[in-house]
């Protein structure tokens, strides 16, 4: 894996300008490596992610039992699908702090019925699953808490199920409804399952990710809205051949949000019109604040010559990418309300309380509420140390309080612990210095 220094500084970028190359997906990489292992037949996966997150994924199906190969250095792998259950009926498993790894493993694993543990890192034993845990109990799977109740880690042993109605809450993570929906299939063998949402629903667009991948593994979900979900009996994976993996959208912001604030245009490759990443409309929150965005096939453009604008939007569909409209906001003409963000407490720090903290070091003026952050930009942005709370999205979207964008110049900032980005971005720092520049041309 890559070496960072224990802290990496920055110097203000006069502009932004160039083309980045995005890595894979992390939602769409680890679905992928999930649904091909349960799977009939065998799947070629191209371009998938290569980061923590898609590591952990990896080693635990491998320790399940599955084989894949890794094609020399490239990120095409094979992997040679069990058809439904996994080889290995015991297993210790590390689950690093990878949500999309194991929220959709605890669901697969206590249908298929086994001895597991899985755990992770501190702040995974700390992130709730609880919402999970019941909806399987609920139907005769067997998942205790060796920690505190609701969050891993977790033991898992055989259980009965015997399922066709499901309930989940959906006001916590959308993963709990991922994690049901990928695994229903390996339930509804005989009868067909639908899995109702118990109130609202986060984070929607990521199930639109994870029925697309579903889809293509040859399960088709009957749904009633984002209410009910229902899968028929006898449905099975098998492999569509191959697939390949889009770039990620939500590691696309940083460069786009760059492109936006100091001048661009600033390009993204691997990801484009087509794209079935929700994250990919925060390129509407870039417009609103005045970013001209063009889209091809598969690339994306940003690039402003102006002040942008303050903004006021719902960013629930996007709370990835909505981390970094929150540092666009220093560069804006006035003070901007991102709402709906709740979910921001419980993923790799509390991200409201975190952002909250490192904006005012940078001068701003920051109120925290329950769900949402208002932002006053400072007349000036201050140098500062940005302390990353091991969440690779803080370090990168702070990267972007170093670019000058119209309204006010960047300024010098010094990243702790940069490391944390090899979650889903292992080579960032690289990338972003590739696009920022230090003179006009
Ligand atoms: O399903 C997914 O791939 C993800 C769903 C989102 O989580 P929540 O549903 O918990 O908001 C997102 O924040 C996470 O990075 C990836
Ligand atoms: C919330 C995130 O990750 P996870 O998949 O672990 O939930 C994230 O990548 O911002």
């Amino acid at each position: 894996m890559k070496r960072y220094p224990h802290s990496l500084d920055l110097q203000p970028a006069i502009r932004a300008v160039g083309t980045v190359r995005l890595p894979g997906s992390k939602s769409i990489s680890n679905r992928t490596l999930l649904l091909a292992a349960l799977a009939e037949g065998t799947t070629e996966i191209r371009e998938l992610l290569a980061s923590d997150d898609t590591h952990v994924m990896l080693m635990a199906l491998q320790k399940l039992g599955v084989r894949w190969e890794q094609a020399g250095v490239s990120q095409d792998y094979t992997v040679h699908g069990v058809g439904g259950a996994f080889p290995t009926h015991q297993a210790d498993l590390f689950m690093g702090n990878a949500g999309t790894a194991i929220r959709p493993l605890t669901a697969a694993l206590a249908v298929t019925g086994g001895d597991y543990t899985l755990h992770g890192v501190a702040r995974m034993h700390e992130r709730p699953i609880g919402d999970l845990v019941d909806a399987l109990n609920a139907v005769g799977a067997r998942i205790a808490y060796t920690g505190e109740v609701g969050y891993p880690p977790l033991h898992i042993q055989r259980g009965h199920i015997h399922a066709h109605r499901m309930a989940v809450r959906g006001n916590v993570s959308s993963q709990f409804l991922t994690a049901l929906l990928m695994a229903a299939p390996l339930m509804a063998r005989d009868q067909a399952i639908t899995i109702d949402v118990v109130g609202e629903l986060i984070s929607k667009p990521y199930i639109e990710i994870t029925l697309n991948l579903m889809r293509r593994f040859g399960v088709e979900v009957q749904r009633d809205d984002w209410r009910s979900f229902t899968i028929a009996a006898g449905e099975r994976y098998t492999s569509p051949g191959a697939i390949h993996v889009e770039g990620d959208a939500s590691s696309a912001s940083y460069f786009l949000a760059a492109g936006a604030i100091a001048g661009g245009p600033v390009r993204v490759e691997g990801v484009g019109r087509d794209s079935i990443q929700g994250d990919l409309r925060f390129v509407e929150a870039l417009e609103q604040m005045g970013a001209q965005v063009t889209m091809g096939e598969n690339w994306v453009e940003a690039a402003s010559s102006g002040v942008l604008k303050a903004i006021d939007a719902d960013f629930n569909h996007i709370p990835d990418a909505a981390m970094t409209i929150a540092v666009a906001a220093l560069f804006a003409d006035g003070p901007s309300t991102l709402r709906n963000i709740g979910s921001w407490r419980v993923k790799e720090t509390d991200r409201l309380s975190a952002m909250a903290t490192e904006l005012r070091k940078l001068g701003a003026t920051v109120e925290e509420g329950a769900d949402s952050l208002r932002i006053t930009p400072p007349a000036e942005i201050l140098p500062a140390a940005i302390d990353t709370y091991d969440d690779h999205r803080i370090a990168m979207c702070f990267s972007l309080a170093s670019l000058t964008g119209a309204a006010r110049p960047g300024a010098r900032i010094r990243i702790n612990d940069p490391k944390c980005v090899a979650k889903t971005f292992p080579d960032y720092f690289e990338a972003f210095a590739s696009i920022t520049k230090d003179e006009l041309f």
